[in-house]
């Protein structure tokens, strides 16, 4: 097996142990982890992103939001270029809801390309489950305004992976949304 190989499954077997006892928020209750992967399959997949230290920043995307991971354990575990991408990646938990959205908004154009990249399949992975099957409890306003900000986000993050963008422009054509 190549070391890439190994790294990688390295990396998705953390991110499995870190998210196992989370569940996506839809109906069937879907496993969280399948998230991360999706993110990661997206850019391998479709934005043809072969930049291992990208890859595993997908796969790690939400361990230091949603578990009880830190930057200093992903350096130590990762190296600082991958706790790098996930920092930048990862909201404030600090600050309130409407806070952090904003923020999200604010920082995509300064983002490294690298997590660029991350935010890009993050978003699409997102907006296609939305499509998919709508988030428990969600009304259909939520769901719109969730596109509405998520077009702020991707607008900041544009000129960065063509075949990615191509994906969200549609997806935001079909709400009405404007890019
Ligand atoms: N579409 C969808 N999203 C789900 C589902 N389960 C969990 N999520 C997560 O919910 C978040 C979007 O909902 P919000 O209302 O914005 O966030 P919140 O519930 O965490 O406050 C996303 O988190 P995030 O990764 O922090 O992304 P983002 O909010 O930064 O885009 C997404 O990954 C699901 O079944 N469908």
């Amino acid at each position: 097996m190549s070391s890439d190989s190994v790294i990688l499954l390295e990396t998705v077997n953390f991110a499995a142990e870190k998210h196992r006892n989370q569940r996506r928020k839809d109906a069937e209750q879907t496993p969280y982890i399948t998230h991360p992967i999706g993110v990661a399959r997206i850019l391998s997949h479709e934005g043809g992103i072969t930049d291992i230290e990208v890859l595993q920043a997908a796969l790690l995307h939400d361990t230091v939001e949603d578990t009880d991971t830190s930057i200093g354990e992903l350096q130590a575990v990762f190296g600082q270029t991958v706790a790098r991408i996930v920092q930048e990646v990862t909201d404030d938990k600090a600050l309130s809801k409407e806070e952090t959205k904003r923020q999200q908004v604010e920082y995509a154009p300064h983002a490294s390309h690298q997590a660029k990249l991350v935010k890009l399949a993050d978003k699409l992975y997102n907006l296609r489950d939305i499509n998919r099957c709508t988030p428990t409890g969600w009304t259909a306003e939520r769901v719109q305004e969730y596109f509405v900000w998520s077009a702020q986000v991707v607008r900041g993050l544009r000129g960065t992976n063509p075949a990615l963008e191509r994906h969200l422009e549609e997806l935001f054509k079909q709400r009405g949304v404007e890019l």
